[in-house]
C-alpha cells in the first residue's frame, strides 16, 4: 500500500486521514505535518499518525497531499521544491490553486493533481472532482482516484471546471448545512422543542439525499410528488420563490467560483 503524507492536517486534512482509516488504512500507512506542535500531538492521539516534518514526509510518503489554505501556500512550495522532483506526486486539495503554480515552482516533470474534495470523507461519502496537471500520467490520475474513491465517489474534470466544482461540491456542505440550520430554526418559530425539529429535519435530509441518489428520477419529479394540490408544501414554495431563494444560490454558487478564480490570481505573478 502506497504511504500517504498529508501537509497540514487542519479540517479538510484530518477528514481525509479519518476517512482513510475509517476506510481500512493502517495509521503507519499515513503521515502527516502540522506547524503547531500542540495539533500534532492532538492528531496523533486521536489516530495514531506520526506527525513529521516536510523532509521526512517527502522521504516516507509515495503521495504528498497539500491541504494548507490557499493564503499558506508560499512557504510549502518553498519547502518542497528541494524535496520533489519527476518520481515524486502532489496532489493539490487547494481552492483555487491551479497545477500550474506547483509546476512552476517545483522542479521540471514533477507531477501535480488537483482534487477539489468536501468534507463527507468523514463519512466515506465525499465527492471528489481531480484534474490532471502537464505531468500528471493517466497511472498518477489512477493512484489518486484509488486514493479517493476509498472515502467517496471521484470524478475527473477538465482544470477549467476546477474553480466551479469548487463552488459546488467542495463548498456544497456548507449550503446544506446552512438550510438544515434554519429549518431546525423554522421548527423553533413553530413551537417545536429543539431536539424534536434537529431529529425532524436532518432525518428528512437523508431521506432526500437517499431518493435523490438512488432513485433516477429527476429532483424536480421528487418535489412535485410532494407537493399536493392546494396542499401545505405548495403555500412553502410560493414564499421560496417570492423570496429569491434559486436566485440567490444563482448568485451564491457564482460568488463562490469568483472567490476562487481570485485566490489562484493571487499566485499569478509568481
Ligand atoms: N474545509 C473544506 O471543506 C475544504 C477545504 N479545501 C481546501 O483545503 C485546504 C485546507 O482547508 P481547511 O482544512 O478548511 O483549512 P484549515 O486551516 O483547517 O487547515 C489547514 C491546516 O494547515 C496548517 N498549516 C498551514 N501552513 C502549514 C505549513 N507550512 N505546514 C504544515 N501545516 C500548515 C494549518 O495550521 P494553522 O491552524 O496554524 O493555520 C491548518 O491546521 C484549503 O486550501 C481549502 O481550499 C478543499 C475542499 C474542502
Ligand atoms: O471555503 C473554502 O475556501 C474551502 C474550499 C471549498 C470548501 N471549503
Amino acid at each position: 500500500m502506497a504511504t500517504i503524507a498529508v501537509l497540514g492536517a487542519g479540517k479538510i486534512g484530518e477528514a481525509l486521514l479519518s476517512g482513510l482509516l475509517h476506510a481500512g488504512r493502517k495509521p503507519e500507512e499515513l503521515l502527516f505535518t502540522e506547524r503547531h506542535p500542540e495539533r500534532s500531538a492532538e492528531l496523533t492521539g486521536r489516530y495514531g499518525i506520526a506527525g513529521v516534518d516536510v523532509s521526512e514526509a517527502a522521504k516516507r510518503a509515495d503521495v504528498l497531499i497539500v491541504a494548507v489554505k490557499p493564503q499558506d501556500i508560499e512557504p510549502v512550495l518553498d519547502e518542497l521544491a528541494p524535496l520533489v522532483g519527476p518520481g515524486s506526486l502532489v496532489v493539490s486539495l487547494c481552492a483555487g490553486l491551479p497545477t500550474a503554480l506547483y509546476e512552476r515552482r517545483l522542479p521540471e516533470g514533477t507531477p501535480v493533481v488537483r482534487v477539489m474534495p468536501n468534507t463527507p470523507m468523514l463519512v466515506n461519502e465525499a465527492m471528489s472532482a481531480v484534474s490532471p496537471g502537464r505531468h500528471a500520467t493517466p497511472e498518477h490520475i489512477r493512484v489518486v482516484e484509488e486514493l479517493l474513491s476509498s472515502v467517496g465517489k471521484v470524478l475527473e474534470v477538465p482544470e477549467s471546471q476546477q474553480d466551479a466544482v469548487t463552488a459546488l461540491s467542495g463548498s456544497g456542505p456548507a449550503y446544506f448545512f446552512f438550510l438544515v440550520e434554519a429549518m431546525i430554526d423554522a421548527g423553533i418559530l413553530l413551537g417545536l422543542p429543539r431536539a424534536v425539529a434537529e431529529q425532524l429535519i436532518v432525518q428528512s435530509a437523508v431521506g432526500a439525499a437517499k431518493m435523490l441518489a438512488e432513485s433516477a428520477e429527476h429532483p424536480v419529479i421528487l418535489r412535485e410528488a410532494v407537493t399536493s394540490p392546494a396542499g401545505t408544501t405548495i403555500n412553502a414554495i410560493r414564499e421560496l420563490e417570492k423570496h429569491g431563494v434559486r436566485a440567490a444560490l444563482l448568485a451564491a454558487i457564482e460568488a463562490a467560483r469568483d472567490r476562487s478564480v481570485e485566490l489562484g490570481k493571487a499566485h499569478e505573478e509568481d
